[in-house]
């Protein structure tokens, strides 16, 4: 039965109850029309409900009717609020429930999730006059708290390309999120606002919102597309003992879905973008791990999943909320349908492996929820799943089932549209002039976009067209499977010609798909060669003696004579100082050839195949195969700083108190915090972006690295 979207907005008597058992609740929420919007029309047309038991249906189906016939599907959620039912419908019968537990020390968190302008903001945040669902509740445990004397502290974050930011500290500072063994969250840096009055939450997180404008975005907002949260902390004495218990409602608006495909946006906008997809894809696989029971929660995919870790996972409960545009928004099918996924088995019951007996009384006993899958979409949903499972995957363990344990849902390479995977591929080609941090992030860049290229390509060729689904799945809700290899090929025309040429290394083509993939992979092998042979970090020497042993090799390169040419093999000491990443040198042949060609051609890390002119393998290696100094000199040199930066945070990786103390910029506070990070994660510094959690900005390392680098020539 197709609902009118104009029922009675009051129908909350009727409605089934959410089931109290189920840990993660979806559902959707259809925005009101905006002025421009609702002089064109006053009701949502291309959006249907179809509740199979009225009222009183345990799940709804939604579609969408300007879907092309053929790609007509449905997708299933726990209920879709209409576009009259406002804030405090959803309240009501969503959030409120949750209240009398974190007074009991639980945590919860309430997600908007959506297309951009789907109105997140004004359903989390709302303004004065239409509070949103984080006012209510904060009206609802202030009156709640202020009999039995409890506490009540706000915090507020921003979550800006996998930082955390204060929001309610003047500067901004950045946060820190550490996890202990127990998977309990400490967020070091957050503010904490004590809460008396409700004024004082609007005062703090609402003001500036009017009766009809659209609601601000709290008065911190800044000019940037970042994911904020809300946390609200209710601390109570417990019943038998002493100690307090502190509940956690956390709110989380996540930035807006945008499909960069419509847009020619610039680099940095692509960046984050694709940042906040990332955040985006960590939060649904982490929301599916925990509705369907899995093993593995990925909390650490991303901050803030990592960050929401202890309010996400245990005797904790989940509602996300997927904010829908009232008119025709490709953007909203896709949110629609990754939620529709997430929902898919979803028989999570709230599990609480902590010591909060209290919760688990309140939120009843386990129980698996009934799986009811609509025949609409059980078909459609059963292929997309089982064509998403790697190939490899299914021939290693027979069964699909088994793989769908623990995998991951949603990936963000796999997700990654074409103007992601055009700047991917451009950051190849520019790879060699960037500076420190965009070398790093290139080189990420290149992973992803090799790791996805070939994947598509294997798949491309193996599947039918219409099984294009793994990875290409939001291309197909809006388009069918011919239409996105079609697209792709435009993506492959546009990185040529957006990168000068350099592109036709890196891409792929229909016709020599596999020759010009093997030159991705051969980037993505490079690298991984550089990861292979990163200093075992047992027996790495100390940094000193890295610094020293590249000292050599960059002083080799501005010397007039061959380091090498002049001195036998096994008397060259930098094998010695580096046993874990030698260098094989290549004695020359003749003496005819010129010293720069000896250098260059001749000192080659272990793998990187030899170079050897006028030998028939030659043609094969030509990405080596430097002819001017200049650009051999260049090449050397940002081997170099590559190098330089793996052992500088292999070395904060490894080091002892004592040894970090002896680097500039690190006192007794970082390094202690280093070794704290050291002791959740074996290895917490992956690449120089990871540094920003010990508080050290860009500027700050270049200015290190440079110190370090200039001190090897005092
Ligand atoms: N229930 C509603 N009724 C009418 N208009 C609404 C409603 N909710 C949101 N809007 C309007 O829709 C627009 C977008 O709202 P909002 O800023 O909340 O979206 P958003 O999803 O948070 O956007 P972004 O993705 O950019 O963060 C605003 O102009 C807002 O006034």
């Amino acid at each position: 039965m197709a609902s009118s979207l104009c029922d009675h907005p009051d129908r909350t008597k009727t409605l089934m109850r959410p089931n109290p058992s189920r840990k993660v609740r979806f559902v959707a929420k259809i925005r009101g029309f905006t002025g421009p919007e609702g002089e064109l029309s006053s009701e949502v047309s291309w959006i249907s409900v179809n509740k199979p038991k009225g009222e009183a249906s345990e799940s709804v189906t939604l579609s969408f009717r300007e879907q092309e016939a053929s790609r007509k599907e449905s997708y299933e959620v726990d209920y879709c609020y209409d576009q009259y039912e406002d804030n405090n419908v959803i309240f009501s019968r969503e959030v409120k429930p949750l209240i009398p537990g974190i007074l009991d020390g639980c945590n919860a968190t309430v997600i908007a999730f959506g297309a951009r302008g789907s109105g997140k903001t004004c359903l989390i945040q709302g303004s004065s006059e239409k509070p949103g669902l984080a006012a209510l509740a904060m009206a609802d445990i202030l009156s709640l708290t202020e009999k039995d004397g409890n506490s009540v502290t706000i915090s507020s974050y921003e979550v800006y390309q996998d930082h955390v930011y204060d929001i309610l500290d003047p500067e901004r500072k950045v946060v820190l999120v550490q996890g202990d063994a127990q998977g309990k969250i400490r967020l070091k840096g957050l503010s904490q606002v004590p809460m008396k009055s409700i004024s004082e939450f609007y005062k703090l997180c609402v003001t500036g919102c009017g009766s009809r404008k659209p609601a601000q975005k709290v008065a911190t907002e800044l000019p940037r597309r970042s994911h904020k949260g809300l946390i609200v902390h209710v601390s109570s004495p417990s019943e038998n003992s002493d100690t307090l218990h502190v509940g956690k409602l956390n709110f989380v608006d996540l930035a807006g879905y945008e499909d960069t495909r419509k847009k020619s946006i610039n680099g940095l906008n692509l960046v984050e973008n694709s940042k906040i997809h990332k955040t985006m894809y960590a939060m649904l696989n982490v929301v599916h791990a925990l509705s369907t029971t899995e093993n593995h929660v990925p909390y650490r995919e991303s901050k803030l999943t990592h960050l929401l870790q202890d309010s996400l996972g245990g005797a904790s409960r989940v509602l996300m909320v997927t904010c829908l545009k009232p008119s025709f928004c490709p953007d909203s099918i896709y949110m629609v349908s990754l939620v529709s996924r997430s929902f898919q088995n979803n028989n999570g019951a709230v599990i609480d492996s902590t010591k909060k007996t209290k919760c688990l009384t309140r939120s009843a006993v386990l129980s698996s929820r009934k799986i009811h899958v609509p025949k609409t979409i059980s078909v459609t949903a059963k292929k997309q799943t089982i064509s998403r499972v790697p190939l490899s995957d299914k021939k290693i363990n027979g069964s699909t089932a088994s793989v769908l344990k623990g995998r991951k849902l949603f990936d963000e390479t796999s997700q990654l549209t074409k103007s992601e995977k055009v700047s991917a591929i451009s950051d190849v080609a520019s790879t060699t002039e960037t500076s420190l941090d965009k070398e790093e992030m290139s080189i990420s860049n290149v992973t992803k976009a090799t790791e996805h290229l070939e994947c598509e390509n294997s798949l491309s060729d193996t599947l039918k067209p219409t099984e294009f689904t793994f990875m290409a799945e939001k291309d197909n809700l809006l388009s069918d499977a011919p239409k996105h290899a079609e697209s792709t090929l435009m993506a492959e025309k546009d990185v040529s010609s957006n990168s000068g040429g350099h592109a036709k290394e890196v891409t792929p083509s229909v016709n020599s798909s596999s020759r010009n993939t093997l030159s991705l992979v051969e980037v993505h092998n490079m690298e991984k060669e550089n990861k292979d042979s990163e200093v075992n970090e047992e027996e790495s020497p100390p940094i000193s003696a890295r610094l020293q042993e590249l000292s050599i090799h960059l002083k080799s390169l501005f010397s007039t004579t061959p380091l090498c040419t002049n001195m036998p093999e096994e008397s060259n000491n930098l094998k010695s100082l580096c046993p874990a990443t030698p260098l094989r040198i290549n004695m020359p042949e003749g003496n005819d050839a010129s010293s720069y060609n000896h250098l260059s051609t001749n000192i080659e890390e272990q793998k990187t195949p030899v170079i050897n002119k006028g030998t028939k393998d030659n043609d094969r290696w030509e990405v080596g195969n430097f002819n001017s100094p200049w650009e051999t000199l260049n090449t050397h040199n940002s081997e170099v700083k590559h190098s330089l930066v793996q052992d500088y945070l292999s070395f904060l990786n490894t080091a002892s108190k004592e040894e970090l103390k002896r680097l500039n910029g690190i006192g007794e506070k970082r390094a202690t915090y280093i070794l704290e990070l050291r002791d959740e994660s074996l290895k917490p510094f992956k690449n120089l972006d990871d540094l920003k959690e010990i508080g050290l900005s860009a500027k700050q390392i270049k200015g290190m690295m440079k110190k370090e680098v200039g001190g090897l020539f005092n």
